[in-house]
């Protein structure tokens, strides 16, 4: 997939095949993080354990949005696959620009569920994948730099729902035309919906946590990662925000 060739990037297998490449670094990514404990304070919006001068956010959101500060110095948000937490902070990149052809509609950028994938991280995710409860202070940067590449991995799986959808809607424009027009939200789910790819990605997570495993060294009363979490995980999470990314990406599609 190149993303400067519109072809190789709207080939639904091309997709398909990235999606499946992406597993690997978000499971991977899940084990890292499962090595440190919940550490709620990392999360919490001014905690005074955390004190941080002149930010108003926790301290994972301190973190994250400073990375991506210094990331889009360097071109990062350029790339169509590349979807910001904090877009209001980011800058202007140094570099020239690399002029992507367009790929997707105008108002693709606008089709942000990072804030969506933030808080059910935080809420849903964390506390499955953590080795147990609790607060590890000498650990807090580890686990923010953790999280943050658990997110950024998880927003780039999601996102790529923009890419599905507009291979989609060129694959039968009629058709989504028509359930567009119509406004037709449960008509464009079914038709985005393909439950063999689905069953095929879950039975693939069960035999990847299997062979990839998890870290040997958590002691017995820890949590592990177990392919019953990846898979409620992508169920449950990954599958229906990608879908939701796709539905609304295809809403506005008309849009001139
Ligand atoms: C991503 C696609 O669209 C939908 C979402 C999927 C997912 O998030 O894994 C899988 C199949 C579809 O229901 C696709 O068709 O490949």
């Amino acid at each position: 997939m190149d993303f400067t060739k519109p072809e190789t990037v709207l080939n639904l297998q091309n997709i398909r095949d990235e999606l499946v490449r992406m597993e690997d670094s978000i499971i991977f990514k899940f084990i890292e993080r499962s090595h440190f404990a919940t550490c709620p304070s990392v999360y919490k919006e001014n905690y005074p354990g955390l004190a941080i001068p002149n930010f108003k956010g926790s301290f994972l959101d301190w973190a994250l949005s400073n990375l991506e500060i210094a990331h889009s110095r360097i071109r990062r948000f350029e790339s169509p696959d590349e979807t910001p937490f904090f877009p209001d902070k980011i800058l202007k990149s140094f570099l020239p620009s690399v002029n992507y052809p367009q790929i997707l509609a105008p108002y693709a950028p606008e089709v942000n569920y990072n804030d969506k994938i933030k808080k059910v991280y935080i809420e849903k995710i964390i506390p499955l994948i953590s080795k147990k409860d609790g607060d590890d202070k000498n650990n807090f940067g580890s686990v923010a730099t953790r999280d943050i590449e658990c997110l950024q991995s998880l927003s780039r799986r999601i996102h790529f729902g923009k890419f599905v959808a507009e291979a989609k809607f060129l694959s039968d424009i009629p058709l989504y035309t028509k359930l567009i027009e119509d406004n037709n939200v449960e008509g464009i789910m079914k038709n985005i919906t393909n439950s063999a790819v689905e069953e095929k990605i879950l039975e693939r997570l069960t035999k990847k946590a299997e062979v990839y495993g998890v870290d040997p060294t958590n002691k017995i009363d820890e949590r592990r990662i177990t392919s019953e979490y990846l898979v409620k995980i992508y169920k449950e999470i990954v599958i229906p925000i990608t879908k939701e990314v796709e539905v609304e990406y295809l809403l506005r599609r008309l849009e001139k």
